[in-house]
């Protein structure tokens, strides 16, 4: 980037090196254009080089700074243009995209830490697996929101499209009405090439709330499907955390998936109408007594379970009071903020690992030095420990060299 190439000279030029820097070009242009007229340049302004590098510099140095902080002013204004050309530049890999992407976010939390009057925001995450209705839930849900006064962004976490190029979410068109209001933003599941690893979907998501919030969405949905480790993955970026199971009844209760059962402040048992009214209800009465053996994820607050009829919006309402109840008893008690700058630290640690993993991976003498180690823990020459400290020594020493 060329801002990062240039030298850093600083501060900018002053007026006068700016007047007598093009004063010298002007003359220099008008005597190139005709050498035989008695137009020189007259004056060498002994600091042109300079002046012009430092001309240079201020303009692609701010060339970015300004792209950013024209599109953090369209995003508060709340257009969704800008909005989702920020995503598209958080999730993108190219560096450029990435800078601009970072100079953003850094503006966006500087305003929103200095603004007095910033609107309180609820993150909210709903999982469920396939075909339980998130979709149907999300389209009512959030038309009741815009109703109530809010705005509501809703974001996907789609492990699949990463690993597969396909998404599991972001295939079918969803949710049309709520696309289509002007107080909601629906985004895609983000599509292939964009993404890295799980851990560049998390990072991606915790920077599009970002963006959201500051594009005035009061209300953000992050919608996942229980695959891997998406449900945990969304559990450790939102306030509260939604379960939404079918009237069959149960399954989420049995062996490994009880796990999700006990990360959720909320289990919504969908489709509660016509024939499944009965079995709804027998699976609403399963989750609230398992609920009373399970840990809860606060101490503040014990798991609610509500029966939601998506498709004839009945529950809807009752499932944002319960939402809102929890909002309120968690800001009351400050843990809110607590939670979600003890979330942002987790995230650090975890961006860490895996960029500092992706690094050593990348790094040829590395990888040269991985493979001899690996011939010699499989013949038992050396034991895994061994071979990790002298991977990790290598790369260390390369990093003190500066050669990473
Ligand atoms: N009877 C009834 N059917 C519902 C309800 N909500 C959703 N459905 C139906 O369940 C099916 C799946 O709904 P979706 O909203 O697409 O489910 P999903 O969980 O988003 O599915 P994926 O996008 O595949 O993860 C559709 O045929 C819906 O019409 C409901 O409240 N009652």
């Amino acid at each position: 980037m060329l801002s990062r190439n240039l030298p850093t000279v600083s501060p900018c030029p002053s007026r006068a090196e700016v007047l007598a820097f093009s004063l010298y070009m002007l003359s220099r242009r008008l005597w190139l254009s005709n050498p035989t007229a008695k137009v020189r340049p007259l004056f060498r302004p002994p600091l042109y080089r300079t002046t012009a590098l430092v001309t240079l510099r201020c303009t692609y140095g701010t060339a970015t700074s300004s792209k950013s902080a024209q599109l953090a002013e369209q995003l508060e204004q709340g257009s969704r243009y800008a909005l989702a050309k920020s995503i598209t530049l958080v999730e993108s890999s190219r560096s450029d995209h990435r800078a601009l992407a970072q100079e953003l976010l850094s503006t966006v939390l500087k305003r929103q830490k200095e603004s007095k009057d910033a609107k309180p925001t609820f993150r909210i995450g709903l999982s469920g697996s396939p075909g339980v209705g998130k979709s149907t839930f999300i389209e009512a849900f959030g038309m009741y929101l815009l109703e109530q006064g809010h705005k509501v962004a809703v974001l996907a976490v789609d492990p699949s499209s990463s690993r597969t190029g396909g998404s599991i979410l972001g295939d079918k068109t969803r949710m049309t009405e709520l696309s289509r209001a002007d107080d909601a933003y629906v985004r895609p599941s983000p599509s292939r090439g964009t993404l890295g690893g799980v851990s560049d979907v998390a990072r991606n998501t915790n920077e599009a709330i970002i963006l959201c919030e500051a594009a005035g969405y009061d209300v953000t949905l992050v919608e996942t499907v229980g695959v891997g480790q998406s449900e945990t993955m969304v559990a450790e970026m939102v306030d509260m955390f939604v379960l939404l199971v079918g009237p069959g009844g149960g399954d989420e209760l049995q062996g490994l998936k009880k796990g999700i059962v006990e990360l959720s402040d909320m289990v919504i048992v969908n489709k509660a109408d016509g024939k499944l009214e009965d079995a709804a209800r027998s699976a609403a009465m399963d989750y609230t007594s398992a609920i009373k053996f399970l840990q809860s994820p606060s101490p503040l607050w014990k798991a609610k379970v509500v029966r939601v009829s998506s498709r004839n919006n009945i529950g809807i309402d009752k499932s944002w009071e319960i939402m809102k109840s929890y909002f309120d008893t968690m800001t009351a008690a400050h843990k809110l903020a607590e939670k979600r700058g003890a979330q942002r630290k987790v995230w650090m640690w975890r961006q860490i690992t895996s960029e500092l993993v992706d690094r050593l991976n990348g790094d040829e003498n590395v990888k040269k030095h991985v493979a001899k180690l690996e011939s010699q823990v499989f013949d038992g020459k050396m034991t895994s420990g061994q071979a990790a400290d002298s991977v990790v020594d290598v790369f260390l020493n390369k990093v003190k060299e500066n050669k990473i």
